[in-house]
């Protein structure tokens, strides 16, 4: 509560955390680790829950995964079940959890396998067999978070006769876009720690479709949202569970080509301290075109950069996170290269529901949000906010990347001389082939330099 993300609220009321009660918990114990006391403390006074603890690692084997998405999800619905005054609860899921349908409705769809047998055969499997068998599992999902979300769904359904229930479907949460600040992030979540990379100059290459909807949603639209149906929720109580997809591709849509412009520029004016390259990063469609420049922008810098630390006395770390990074992308690309479409009438169905006061309070109508600048707060956000890099420093950081520039135009001279001298100058035939094409450049430069002055 003393995170620079609380100032605003600190300002308006400096005793707010006299309102906040934290309760220990542990999603992997029985009863998730609630104590006794806590227990009846809650059941005594909660009227609405928000429950949106998760693992949302993409690379979590099953069978946590399982236990800290569905089985949790289970025991807190039964804990919600004994709350005496419980009004409405809340699920977070996400819209990815039905992402082998191209079309997602704002519907539960049947799960792929029955919540309560798969937990009952994998209790008795060792983690090894459960390795082996995730593929087939998950089938066509790409990970075991996904997968697990859309079982969660489905145990929450089971439990909407007996509670109101309301279910969120967030796509790819990013910085706030208004509130507190515009601009606020603290992890390397989504497409955060690519962001970063790829103003560090790191990342110059990644496998992205520039045409497909980059479906990302400010964290400040998710929480609007998601007050607002707590109250819709406990105030019109649905007779079923309503799902919202809380997404943005379908009202105001942007894409990956355009994000990546919008970044590569935001970072060269906003630098990011110490980059180990100029941001300059591109993202293609064609796995071969990614593969070369993986090569070249890649694992060639990180073997000359390696091999100075090595020489300096110093211990050898850039393919280290080249190797990270890439087991990173590896497991975003299936979000970045393909699009999908979320219809998100009960979202527009929501914001007609509350008055004019409570629509600018709780803003989510992202109409109005405008893509260039959301972008840019964003990066700056990541600047200041997860790097903690301060904004008087963007002098030395513009320096550091003149440095940059300097340094590749000596290497590339240096290369050209030393192709010239080892190829070029052994060999007559390369000689007339290096003479030709040099005498055509200076014969179109020529031309352009004629044409453009008869132009003007
Ligand atoms: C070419 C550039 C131009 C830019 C334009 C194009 C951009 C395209 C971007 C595409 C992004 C697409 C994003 C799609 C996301 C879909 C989201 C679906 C929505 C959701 O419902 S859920 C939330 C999403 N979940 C995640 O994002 C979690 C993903 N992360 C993981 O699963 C694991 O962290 C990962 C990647 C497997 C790594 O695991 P591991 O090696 O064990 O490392 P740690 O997690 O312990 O982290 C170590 C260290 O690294 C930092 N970190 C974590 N993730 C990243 C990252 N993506 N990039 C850089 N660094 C990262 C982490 O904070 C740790 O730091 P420490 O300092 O604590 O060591
Ligand atoms: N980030 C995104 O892009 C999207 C996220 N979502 C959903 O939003 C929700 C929140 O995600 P997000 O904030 O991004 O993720 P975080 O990882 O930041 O938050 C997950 C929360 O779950 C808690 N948690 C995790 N494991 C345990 C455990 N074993 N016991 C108790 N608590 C635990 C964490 O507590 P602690 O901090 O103490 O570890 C944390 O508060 C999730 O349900 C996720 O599926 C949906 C769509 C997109």
């Amino acid at each position: 509560m003393s995170c620079q993300l609380f100032d605003r609220v600190r300002e308006d009321n400096p005793d707010f955390h006299s309102k906040i009660m934290a309760v220990s918990s542990e999603l992997t114990q029985p009863g998730l680790g609630i104590s006794t006391q806590d227990v009846e403390r809650l059941t005594a006074c909660i009227n609405i829950v928000f429950h949106c603890a998760a693992t949302i690692r993409f690379d979590e084997p099953l069978k946590h995964a399982l236990q800290l998405n569905v089985m949790a999800t289970q025991e807190l619905l039964s804990l919600a079940q004994q709350m005496q005054h419980l009004e409405a609860f809340i699920h977070i899921s996400t819209a990815y959890a039905n992402c082998n349908r191209r079309h997602i409705d704002e519907v539960i769809y049947p799960p792929p396998v029955e919540p309560k047998k798969l937990i009952d055969s994998l209790e008795w499997m060792d983690d090894g067999i459960v390795h082996d068998i995730t593929p087939r599992l998950i089938g066509d999902r790409p990970n075991t978070y996904t997968y697990t979300k859309a079982l969660a769904e489905c145990v929450v359904q089971q439990e909407s006769a007996k509670i109101n229930v309301g279910i969120i479907r967030p796509s790819i949460v990013g910085a706030s876009w208004q509130e507190p600040f515009p601009g606020w992030i603290d992890n390397f979540n989504g497409p955060s720690g690519i962001f970063i990379a790829a103003g560090k100059g790191i990342l110059r290459t990644m496998r992205a479709n520039n045409d497909a909807v980059a479906d990302l949603i400010p964290v400040d639209v998710v929480i609007n949202l998601t007050l607002s149906a707590g109250w819709y929720t406990a105030v019109h109580k649905p007779k079923s569970a309503l799902v919202y997809n809380c997404t943005t591709g379908g009202i105001n849509p942007f894409h990956w080509g355009e994000i990546e412009h919008h970044v590569m520029s935001s970072f060269k004016r906003n630098p990011l301290e110490q980059a180990f390259r100029r941001p300059n990063a591109n993202i293609t469609s064609n796995y071969l075109i990614n593969q070369y420049w993986i090569l070249v922008s890649h694992k060639f810098p990180a073997l000359i950069y390696d091999l100075f630390l090595r020489l300096s006395g110093q211990k050898p770390q850039m393919m280290r996170i080249f190797n990270r990074l890439h087991k990173a992308i590896g497991l975003l690309e299936y979000f970045s290269s393909q699009d999908w479409e979320w219809n998100s009438d009960n979202m527009s169905m929501l914001m007609s529901q509350l008055s004019p006061e409570d629509r600018k309070t709780f803003n989510f109508d992202v109409r109005q949000l405008n893509w260039p600048e959301y972008i840019e707060s964003y990066c700056i956000g990541t600047k200041k906010y997860v790097l903690n890099e301060d904004m008087s420093d963007i002098p030395a950081a513009r320096q550091h990347l003149r440095k940059l520039r300097n340094i590749r135009y000596t290497f590339n001279t240096v290369l050209l001389v030393f192709i010239w001298r080892v190829f070029i100058a052994r060999s007559q035939m390369a000689r007339n082939i290096w003479y030709f094409v040099v005498s055509l450049c200076f014969k179109f430069l020529s031309y352009f330099r004629a044409s453009s002055t008869l132009t003007n």
